[in-house]
Parts: C-alpha cells; sequence; structure tokens
C-alpha cells in the first residue's frame, strides 16, 4: 500500500497564515494598546501551535494539486522536503534465478551470447562454457529459461498489468484523495477565512466588551450617583413628607378648628343676619335722619366757616396783642427804672453760730446748739444785726440800728433806713425772689439785654441766689430764669415764635477771663471781649457756647462749672469767693406764624446776664495782715472791678439825667466791658444786694448798703427811681 506524504506545515507556512490572517492584527493590536486583547492574540497564537486535522495535508496551496504522474524517488515538497517513494509492487519470486536480481526492461533474443549480459547493475551472467558441449544443455536450458523468461514474462505482464490496475487505482484514489485535500484545503481556508472572521469579530468584540465594560461602569457609577441622589431625593422627600405630615397634623387641627368656628360662626351668622334685618330698619330710619342732619351740617358749615374766619381774626388780633403787650411790658419795666435793686437778707446759719461762738454771751458749746432748740434760737437773737423792715405792704424798706460808743464813752445809738424795689427778709424763699426777676426773664424774650448781679460781701448768699441748692425748691434764679425763658419761648410758639436758646458760663479773676464750660485745661486759654455796634451783640472769643434744649441741660452745664472751679480752687482761696461768674443766656426768635397765619418774620435777640459778683469786703476786713501778696492783688482786683462798675452805673445815671455824649468808662475793668452792652441803651439791669445777718458783718452790710442806694438813684433811660437814704 503506498501512503500519501505526510505534509507538516513550518513555522514559515504557519507564519504565512498568520500574515493573511493578521498583517492588520498587530496594528490592530498597537491601535487598541490593551494588554488583555494581546493576551488574547497570544492566545490565538497558541492555538495555531497546536496540531490540527487538517495540517497533515501540507502547506496551503490550493492551486497547486498532487501530480499524478510523478514517481515516488521524484516526489519532492514544494518545500524541498524529500518524501517516501510509492512502494513499488513486488514481483513474485523466481526460485530458479537467484542471479537476477531484477527482471529485464524488455525481453528480446541476445545475437550475441557471449557477451555477458548485464541484467543487472553489478550482475553478469557468465559464458565461459565450451559451447560445443553444451550447446543442447544451453539450448535446452536457454528454451527452459525462454519459457521461464515467457512466463515470467507474462507474470510480469500480469503483474504490470494488476499493477498498472493497481497503479490506476492509487491514481484514482490519489486523485480522490486530491480532491478530497483540495475540497479540505478549501474548506480550511474558508475555515481560516471563518476563523480570520471571527477573530476579527472576536477583536472587535473584545473591543466592544471593553467599550461595554467602560460604559457598562460608567453607568454604573452614573447609577451608583444616581443611586445616592435619588436616597438624598429620598430622605428629602421623607423629610418632606414628614414636615408635610406635621404641616397636614396641624392643618388638620387648623381645620378642625376652622369647621368649629365656622359652626360658631354660621349659628354667629344667623343671629347677624337677624340683626342686619333689623339694623336696615334702623337703617332706613336713620337715613332719614341723616337726611335731616345733613340739612342741619350744612348750616353748621355755614357757622364753622364763619367761626374759622373769626378764630383767623382773633388770631391776628392776639398776634398785634402781642407787640401790644411787649410794647406795655416794655413800658412797665423802664416805669419800674432800668436799673433796679433788690436788698436780700440771708439767715442766720448754723455755721454762724459755730464760726462766732466765741462771740456769744451765752455758756454752753456750739455741739449742743442743735437746730431749733432755744439756746440756738437765743444765741442766733446774740448774733443778729439790729435789723427791720418796716413796710410791711410793699416790702420796700430796711432798717439797720447800731450803737457806737463816742469818744466821750457815751453810746451813740444809730438808724440807717434803705429803701430798694424789693427788700427781702431771711425767710423770703428762692420762689419770691424769683417771681419779682420773671418779669426781666419775659423781656429777655421779648429782645432785650438782661442783667442781674448779685453783690454782697463773702458768705451774704450771692451764690444761694443766682444758682441755690440742690433742691427744687432751692434752685436759684439762673436755673429758675432758664427755666421760664424755655417755657415762654414753647408758649411763643403758639404765637407764630420759634427761639432758639444758647449758654455760656465764664469767670473773671483777676481780670483775666476763663471758661467755665469748656474742655481744655483750665485757667489757660486767653479769651478777649468783641462787640459788635451793628446789632449790638458781645462775643468772647474761644468761649465754649452751648446751644440749650432743656432746662436740665442748664442744671448739668452749672455742675460742670462748679466743678472746674472747684479745681481751680486751692486751700488758701475759695474761689467763687473771690471771681466774677457770669451766666449768659442768648434768645434769639424770629416770627414764622402759625397755622392759618403767616409769620411777620419779626426777629428778636435778648439776652439774659446772671452775674455772681465776688465777695465785696474791704481788704482791711479780710486780711488785716495784708501779707499774702496773691491775696491783696486779688481783692485789689475785686475792688477794682467793683468801682468800676459802680463809677459805670454812675455815669449811666448822669447820662440819663443831662443827657448828652457823657463818656461811659465800661473799659475800666473786664466786667464792665464784657457788660457793656447790658448795661446801656435799652437794656434793663438788676442789681441783688446780698446782706449778712450778722452782727459782725454790719459795717460792711452797711457800705454795701450805700454801693447799692448810690447804684438805685441811677437812671438809666426814661424813667428816674427815688429813693430815701438816712
Ligand atoms: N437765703 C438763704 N437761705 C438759706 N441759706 C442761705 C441763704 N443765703 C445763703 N445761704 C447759705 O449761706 C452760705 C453762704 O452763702 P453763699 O455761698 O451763697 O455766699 P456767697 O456770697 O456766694 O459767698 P462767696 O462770695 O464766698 O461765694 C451758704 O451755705 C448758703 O447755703
Amino acid at each position: 500500500m503506498s501512503r500519501l506524504p505526510r505534509l507538516r506545515s513550518s513555522s514559515p507556512d504557519r507564519n504565512h497564515i498568520n500574515s493573511d490572517a493578521g498583517p492588520s492584527l498587530p496594528s490592530r493590536m498597537a491601535a487598541s494598546g490593551s494588554l488583555k486583547r494581546k493576551a488574547i492574540m497570544e492566545e490565538d497564537e497558541e492555538t495555531l501551535d497546536q496540531p490540527r486535522k487538517v495540517a497533515a495535508v501540507g502547506p496551503i496551496r490550493p492551486s497547486r494539486p498532487l501530480q499524478p504522474s510523478r514517481t515516488a524517488a521524484n516526489v519532492t515538497t514544494t518545500r524541498g522536503v524529500a518524501t517516501k517513494p510509492l512502494t513499488r509492487p513486488r514481483a513474485p519470486t523466481l526460485t530458479q534465478s537467484r542471479g537476477m536480481s531484477a527482471p529485464p526492461t524488455s525481453l528480446k533474443p541476445q545475437s550475441k551470447p557471449t557477451a555477458p549480459v548485464r541484467t543487472a547493475p553489478g550482475r553478469v551472467v557468465s559464458g565461459s562454457r565450451p559451447a560445443a558441449g553444451r550447446a543442447g544443455a544451453d539450448d535446452k536450458r536457454f528454451n527452459e529459461l525462454q519459457s521461464q523468461l515467457t512466463s515470467i514474462e507474462e507474470a510480469r505482464a500480469a503483474d504490470a498489468a494488476r499493477l498498472a490496475a493497481d497503479m490506476e487505482a492509487e491514481r484514482n484514489k490519489v486523485a480522490e484523495l486530491q480532491n478530497n485535500h483540495l475540497a479540505l484545503s478549501r474548506e480550511l481556508a474558508t475555515a481560516k477565512s471563518q476563523e480570520l472572521n471571527q477573530r476579527r469579530e472576536l477583536v472587535h468584540a473584545s473591543d466592544e466588551i471593553e467599550n461595554l465594560k467602560k460604559k457598562h461602569s460608567r453607568e454604573v457609577m452614573d447609577l451608583e450617583m444616581d443611586i445616592k441622589k435619588r436616597d438624598r431625593e429620598i430622605r428629602e422627600v421623607t423629610e418632606d413628607l414628614r414636615i408635610c405630615r406635621s404641616d397636614l397634623d396641624r392643618e388638620r387641627e387648623t381645620v378642625s378648628t376652622l369647621k368649629k368656628t365656622i359652626s360658631h360662626q354660621s349659628t354667629s351668622h344667623l343671629t347677624l343676619t337677624t340683626q342686619n334685618h333689623a339694623l336696615e330698619a334702623q337703617s332706613t330710619a336713620l337715613h332719614s335722619q341723616i337726611d335731616v342732619y345733613a340739612s342741619t351740617v350744612s348750616e353748621l358749615t355755614l357757622k364753622l366757616e364763619a367761626a374759622q374766619k373769626h378764630i383767623e381774626d382773633l388770631k391776628r388780633d392776639a398776634m398785634d396783642g402781642e407787640l401790644v403787650r411787649r410794647k406795655l411790658h416794655n413800658m412797665v419795666q423802664e416805669l419800674k427804672g432800668n436799673i433796679r435793686v433788690f436788698c436780700r437778707v440771708r439767715p442766720i446759719l448754723p455755721s454762724d453760730i459755730v464760726t462766732y461762738s466765741g462771740a456769744l454771751s451765752t455758756s454752753g458749746s456750739s455741739s449742743s446748739l442743735s437746730e431749733g432748740s432755744i439756746d440756738q434760737e437765743k444765741a442766733k437773737g446774740e448774733l443778729q444785726a439790729n435789723l427791720a423792715f418796716p413796710d410791711t405792704r410793699d416790702h420796700k424798706e430796711i432798717v439797720i440800728a447800731s450803737s457806737s460808743s463816742s469818744a466821750t464813752g457815751q453810746e451813740r445809738k444809730e438808724v440807717y433806713n434803705f429803701g430798694f424795689d424789693r427788700v427781702f427778709e431771711p425767710e423770703s424763699t428762692q420762689a419770691e425772689v424769683f417771681e419779682e426777676i420773671s418779669q426781666l426773664a419775659q423781656s429777655c424774650t421779648d429782645g432785650y439785654n438782661v442783667c442781674i448781679f448779685a453783690y454782697g460781701q463773702t458768705g451774704s448768699g450771692k451764690s444761694f441766689t443766682m444758682e441755690g441748692g440742690v433742691s427744687e425748691t432751692n434752685a436759684g434764679m439762673i436755673p429758675r430764669a432758664v427755666e421760664q425763658v424755655f417755657r415762654v419761648a414753647s408758649e411763643m410758639k403758639s404765637r407764630g415764635w420759634e427761639y432758639k436758646l444758647e449758654g455760656q458760663f465764664l469767670e473773671i479773676y483777676n481780670e483775666t477771663i476763663n471758661d467755665l464750660l469748656g474742655k481744655g485745661e483750665f485757667d489757660k486759654k486767653k479769651h478777649e471781649i468783641k462787640h459788635d455796634s451793628k446789632t449790638g451783640s458781645t462775643r468772647v472769643t474761644d468761649i465754649e457756647v452751648v446751644t440749650l434744649t432743656s432746662p436740665s441741660q442748664v442744671r448739668s452745664l452749672l455742675a460742670i462749672a462748679q466743678s472746674r472751679r472747684s479745681v481751680a480752687a486751692t486751700m488758701m482761696n475759695e474761689r467763687s469767693s473771690r471771681s466774677h461768674s457770669v451766666f449768659t443766656l442768648r434768645i434769639s426768635g424770629v416770627n414764622v406764624g402759625i397755622a392759618g397765619c403767616p409769620g411777620t418774620g419779626e426777629r428778636c435777640e435778648g439776652s439774659l446776664n446772671l452775674v455772681d459778683l465776688a465777695g465785696s469786703e474791704r481788704l482791711n476786713v479780710s486780711f488785716a495782715n495784708g501779707t499774702d501778696k496773691e491775696r491783696v492783688r486779688e481783692t485789689q482786683s475785686i475792688n477794682k472791678s467793683l468801682s468800676a462798675l459802680g463809677d459805670v452805673i454812675a455815669a449811666l445815671g448822669e447820662k440819663g439825667e443831662k443827657g448828652g455824649d457823657k463818656h461811659i468808662p465800661y473799659r475800666n475793668s473786664k466786667l464792665t466791658y464784657l457788660l457793656q452792652n447790658s448795661l446801656s441803651g435799652n437794656s434793663k439791669t438788676l442789681m441783688v444786694l446780698n446782706l449778712s445777718p450778722l452782727a459782725a458783718h454790719l459795717q460792711e452790710s452797711l457800705t454795701s448798703l450805700r454801693f447799692a442806694t448810690k447804684v438805685n438813684n441811677t437812671t438809666i433811660g426814661t424813667a428816674k427811681k427815688q429813693s430815701r437814704t438816712s
């Protein structure tokens, strides 16, 4: 049996297959860059290395079928690999012809028997026997051989025929196999191309799977996020639901409440409907009444219009009346005298009893003199000067009696009688004093300059009169005047006037001005007095001018001034006694009118100067030894300014009497220069003479009384005052 040569596929062929399958494969691998795909490709290659059923067919050359005519010896593979030759059919074994190893190719009679016949390579038929002896045997033998040969030939022919038939059969088989092979090759090619396609599809599928995986992971992430979002939403919705439920519960409660209310209201509604019907009936009745009233109203409206017109006329009359009142008030003040003098005697104080206990004839220590006790009253009687107030109706007189010893030793009694515009006894209250002063405060709001002095020796009650004590009843002239001005300003609003109030507070110490309301260091700033001749106003440079909004504010300003003065005081020197203090309240008003009645635009500017003068005692009384130079200087300065004040008032009096261009020595002191505009012209001046009730101060009191009388006899303007002196 011949076998088909086994054709193995070599690695180049595999490469060929691979190259057929894959010129695009590596590039795809490179393009994808995917390790996984590479692994798949390696796996593919390994799969290709596996032995296959079709590999025995040989390399894929479908276009070259096997050649049936090629002998086994000549058969080689296309790659030069030798294949086994087809097996030659074996001839029947010849037992007689041992030397013949192979049959002759053709059977021909030999013409030269001597010649060795080479039947087969290496074998030679020998012809060395003698031809004669052996001719018959040879012929016989030859014949035998010939017959044998013939039979061999025949056998051989038969074998050849059989062989040819076998060959033919083999060829047929080969052809069939080749056909099969071709068919299989085609199938293989088809299968390979399918495989390639499948591989491509596989790669595509891998890519797609990869993409799908990515997409899937993205989708999974999206889904997870979505789930989280949904979870959040669910939580929110749950929270909303919870809130909604609670809202719903509340709403349910509200609804039930409302239902109850509705049921109540429907009941009320029914009641109201009934009432409404009743009211409608009433309304109809009222409508008819309204008609009656409407006619009445129209009548009243006419009357009201007439009344309003009348009111406006009255308002106009009132404003005109206000002008008349001002004029009359001023005339009254002028008639009273533009310089007036009040005298006020303070009561004896417990401190006086302590101070002058040595002078008491009655025994007993000062500590035993409790207030209101008989001893104290007795002591007061002893200490008190002989003062009398005979004018019990008009309170205009004060009489002082004194006794002195003459050179001959005779006791001489003297009586001094003084008359003033008003004399206040020790029991007089602050309110009573102010009642007389309040008219001057009124003049101030009418646009006049007013000046009120408190004059007297140290401890006579000047500060008490001007500033007063802490309590309401003890409030002095300054807070009361301010309060009055505020009250008048607010009352005047109804008459069409609007006021602005400003205040300043200064002291004159040793002819130097100090700002008691200033914020800087006390006693350091230099201030100058400036007069405006056109407006008649006076201004002090660098002085703190405070806009006043309420009386309480003025009280706190007084406290500030007091504290600044206390800082400047020394143990030896009570500042308030040694300096003049001047509180100035400036009032500016404009007539803006009232509703329905336009203002006249009239303006007025007035000022109220409340002056607490320094102690008026004489130098030799205060400082008998006169060693303290500073205090001597203070006293000289005080005396100078007080005498300058007296000179100015006297000059004004002379001018009033005689007229003409009498020189008024305002510039002789800071005090008179400061008060220049408040002492002259249309100004009104009041001097409050404060007296000590003590007998010990009698001489000082008499000096003060004489000075005050001099002032009281002075006339400024039209009115002239009379006075009586002893
Ligand atoms: N009318 C009065 N009623 C009750 N106490 C008075 C009266 N007048 C003065 N005093 C008291 O007398 C004392 C001395 O008064 P005040 O300080 O006012 O005198 P002064 O003249 O201002 O003295 P100085 O010149 O030292 O300032 C104070 O304690 C005061 O309270």
